[in-house]
């Protein structure tokens, strides 16, 4: 089945189910809390509770790849697992894997997870381009041929990333002006939303507006950081602006620490969606 382009998907989902992507971050202390054992049979549990609860009304689930790596090859098919019920239900699935290398492994992380024959098969991946945007161009070419996405990191909500997102090229922009411009070119004529977006944390405040970058890429901007580090959707406005429509707020712990209760888990991602759509509706 040939898939609709990322970007056009995801403003339907955006648009019908909410901008809220919640992330599936089976810590060892949420796993803990939620009365699990911290091995691959409790991590199968929690991850199949967050699908059941929320694949089939949140727009996006985004595994964090990590907290499944922990588990060796277990760990990793229950991802595989988690991935295609979500995707069955109805979510889109982005894998939070933050793959970057030099071009020719690039295009075998990129057959990881953009490939449609491959098990880990996902609607869009996060990448690195600190190796260089230009290595990134396999993902780029595997997404486009097969309706994909990337998110890539521009501006992350940890205070460590202005060290080097914000140092100043030889070219002139930010590093993180010169991603965000690569993507406003690989969007360009994508309607109604492109398929290339990038990622900049809820956390930057005001900082944003005064780094002289611009956030209007023609692609979604997945915002990280609301909840356990501090952001919350009030946030927003001061720092995506006039970019706030094509903003997909992502939500892990906040939403997670309420489990393992299937309607607490709804009734927490249910209450981060109300306070998004106020700001964002307004
Ligand atoms: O800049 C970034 C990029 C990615 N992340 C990831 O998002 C979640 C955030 O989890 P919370 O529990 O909501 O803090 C996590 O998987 C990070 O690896 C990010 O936080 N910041």
């Amino acid at each position: 089945m040939t898939l609709a382009p990322f970007g056009t998907r995801l403003r339907r989902a955006m648009d019908t189910r909410g901008p809220l992507c919640v992330g599936i971050d089976p810590h060892a202390a949420l796993l803990a809390d939620w009365g699990l054992p911290d091995d691959a049979r409790g991590l199968e549990r929690f991850a199949l509770t967050v699908v059941e609860a929320l694949a089939d009304r949140v727009a996006v689930l985004k595994p964090q790849s990590a907290f499944f790596e922990r588990f060796g090859s277990r760990g990793v098919a229950v991802l595989e697992r988690a991935v295609a019920e979500a995707r069955q239900a109805g979510a889109l699935v982005l894998m939070d894997a933050k793959r970057g290398d030099i071009g020719s492994t690039m295009a075998a992380y990129a057959a990881t997870y953009l490939d449609p024959g491959s098990p880990l098969f996902c609607d869009a991946v996060t990448v690195s381009p600190y190796l260089g945007y230009g290595s990134l161009r396999p993902a780029v070419q595997a997404a486009r041929a097969s309706g994909t996405g990337l998110f890539v990191l521009a501006l992350t909500s940890n205070p460590e990333g202005a060290q080097v997102q914000r140092a100043v090229t030889a070219g002139g922009p930010t590093v993180a002006g010169a991603v965000l411009q690569a993507l406003r070119a690989e969007n360009a004529g994508e309607r109604p939303l492109g398929s290339f977006g990038a990622v900049v944390g809820a956390t930057l405040g005001g900082t944003v507006a005064g780094a002289g970058v611009d956030l209007d890429t023609g692609g979604p901007l997945l915002a990280p950081g609301i909840g356990a580090q501090g952001a919350t959707p009030a946030d927003l406005p001061a720092v995506f602006g006039d970019a706030l429509r094509n903003v997909l707020p992502t939500v892990s712990r906040d939403v997670l620490r309420h489990g393992p209760d299937l309607a607490a888990l709804r009734s927490a991602a249910q209450q981060v969606a109300v306070e998004i759509h106020a700001v964002t509706a307004a």
